[in-house]
């Protein structure tokens, strides 16, 4: 299986370097049209039960994955490889969450992500995270397009 991260080099976030000790090394998978990404947390993931998954990790994991769905995207748009050629980077502009019910912390988590907008330099990305096919919570990114140079180290 291919996954976005792998292809991105010299990539050093929290959420979805291979290489970052600290992270959460998400891997997401593009079809084309939609990403994937299964999450299964820690125990110390919790929130202030411990069934249950922590609002904060669900936005961090939704944010990274979204992000790496709208890079993938727009390599898509310019007929190219992800990560072949130019760097194409993303940040986050905005993150909009729904928390619709208590995410079990058993997961696995699925998150799935699609565009529904796609312009020059801004990018609308839904998201969702499911358990068990439960939809626990939805979100709305906006991604925005930034010179390869911010991600330098
Ligand atoms: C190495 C491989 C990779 C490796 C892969 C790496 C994955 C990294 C994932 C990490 C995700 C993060 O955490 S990133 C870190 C958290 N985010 C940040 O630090 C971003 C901080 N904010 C900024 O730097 C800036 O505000 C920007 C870049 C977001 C936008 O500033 P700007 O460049 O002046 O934008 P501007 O021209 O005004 O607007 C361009 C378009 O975006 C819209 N827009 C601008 N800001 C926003 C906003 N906050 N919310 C909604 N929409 C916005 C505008 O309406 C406009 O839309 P229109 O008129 O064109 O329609």
């Amino acid at each position: 299986m291919t996954f976005i991260q792998d292809q991105l080099a010299d990539n050093h976030c929290f959420g979805c370097s291979p290489d970052n000790p600290h992270g959460h090394h998400i891997k997401s998978t593009w079809d084309g049209e939609r990403s994937i990404c299964h999450f299964s947390p820690k125990p110390w993931h919790c929130a202030g039960s411990p069934h249950y998954v922590y609002g904060g990790l669900i936005a961090s994991l939704i944010d990274c994955h979204s992000v790496c769905t709208a890079i993938a995207e727009a390599y898509q748009r310019e007929g190219r490889a992800i990560g072949e050629g130019e760097t194409i980077f993303y940040v986050t502009g905005s993150l909009n969450i729904s928390y619709l019910k208590a995410t079990p912390i058993a997961g696995p988590l699925v998150l799935e992500a699609r565009l529904s907008e796609a312009g020059r330099r801004k990018s609308v990305v839904l998201c969702t995270l499911s358990v068990n096919g439960e939809l626990c919570a939805k979100a709305e990114l906006v991604a925005i397009r930034v010179p390869a140079s911010w991600g330098e180290a």
